[in-house]
């Protein structure tokens, strides 16, 4: 079992590097405690793989150090950190059978084969391999030989995490989910830690109780998939998590008023003296799709836009509409789209949030 903390980590694959972009993952600090389930959450080459295979041993940290159990382990080899990873691609041996491959792990620690034969029916069981046992891995299909490489995992009673590289991209849809609540079963059945690392946001909400989102190279916000939905710390988790994500507005204060570019912003006394008191250049309001209401008639601080486009998704419309210049979205409830192509939006205040620097600031309510 294994606690494991990324301390000060940064790592560069430039033996030099000298500014920021050298470095793919940037000063980091972290904890994934025991026995969680968590995912890793980030778009392609903010760095996910390479955190992971730090994790793994595959990659020395070119600074800061890796814990184990407050255990130093930057130079073990993988090996040696009872950490099992399932890659993209089933990493399976195709001329042996499906039980040579699952025993394979503890014949090569040279477990007695009394100790092997039940650990390999148990795991086979909880896999549903239990009647391809005898198969040879090269007849199996993509699901099947993925699960088999899962279980090379889960054999070794020693094993302290299980990291998981996007295990289900060559898995077809509709078998997807199955495999993502078997995982599910696995972790609640063994308490081992669990990082599943994706670009899919659906993905890490249905495997994780704590979802890591990352972002060039940092962990941006950490929370369950409820907090980052709710309150994302940073505008790219904003923009990231939500379907679709959070709209964002560039905005300064200018005679005490909010301004979006020559727009003033109808917004109430608490956000506006939040951006009085920003003291920063780079100040945005967030408001996701959901908490932004559209009617066909003027209303209490209401703006005036321009529709783009409609779609109906059956129980909601998704409404794109142009407010200076710039392109919204906002989720409608069935029957409250407007007709035609100028009508009048509200930002739910309570939902509106501020970000200065990309970071969320409190909206300071007196
Ligand atoms: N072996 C390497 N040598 C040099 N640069 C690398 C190497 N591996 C990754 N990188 C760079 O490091 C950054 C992070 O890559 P990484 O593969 O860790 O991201 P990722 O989030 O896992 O992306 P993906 O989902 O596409 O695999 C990228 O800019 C990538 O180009």
């Amino acid at each position: 079992m294994a606690e494991i903390t990324l301390k000060g980590l940064a790592h560069s694959y430039s033996k030099s590097p000298s500014s920021h972009s050298d470095y793919a993952i940037r000063q980091m600090d972290h904890v994934w405690h025991q026995g969680g389930a968590y995912a890793l959450l980030g778009p392609s080459g903010c760095g996910k793989s390479t955190l992971l295979n730090i994790i793994s041993g595959l990659l020395e940290p070119s600074e800061g150090d890796v814990l184990f159990d407050g255990h130093r382990v930057n130079e073990l080899p993988p090996e040696e950190r009872n950490i099992a990873q399932v890659f993209q691609f089933p990493v399976i041996y195709d001329t042996m059978t499906v039980y040579d491959n699952l025993a394979f792990p503890l014949r090569n620690m040279n477990t007695p084969e009394y100790k092997v034969d039940p650990k390999v029916r148990e795991i086979a069981d909880i896999l549903d391999l239990t009647p391809l046992l005898s198969r040879k891995a090269k007849n199996l299909t993509a699901d099947e030989k993925q699960k088999v490489s899962m279980g090379r995992g889960l054999v070794r009673d020693d094993v302290s995490a299980i990291l998981f590289d996007e295990p289900l991209t060559v898995i077809d849809p509709q078998l997807k989910w199955k495999l993502r609540r078997k995982l599910k079963e696995i972790h609640e059945r063994f308490n081992i830690t669990m990082i599943y690392v994706t670009h899919d946001q659906l993905e890490a909400s249905t495997f994780a109780d704590k979802i890591a989102v990352m972002y060039d190279g940092q962990v941006v916000q950490f929370g369950t998939p409820r907090e980052l939905f709710e309150k994302p710390a940073h505008t790219f988790v904003g923009y990231f998590i939500g379907s679709p994500g959070m709209n964002f507005m560039s905005v300064s204060h200018q005679a005490g008023k909010v301004m979006f570019g020559e727009l003033p912003l109808p917004v109430n006394e608490a956000v506006s003296r939040s951006v009085a008191a920003a003291g920063s250049s780079n100040i945005k309001l967030g408001i996701r799709p959901e908490f932004i209401t559209v009617s066909q008639t003027p209303e209490a601080n209401s703006v005036p836009i321009e529709v783009v486009n409609l779609q109906d998704l059956g129980t909601y419309s998704l409404l794109s509409f142009t407010l200076n210049g710039q392109l919204f979205k906002a989720r409608l409830p069935e029957g409250h789209a407007p007709v035609g192509d100028a009508a009048h939006a509200v930002f739910s205040d309570q939902h509106i949030a501020l970000y200065v620097d990309e970071y969320l600031v409190e909206i300071g309510h007196e």
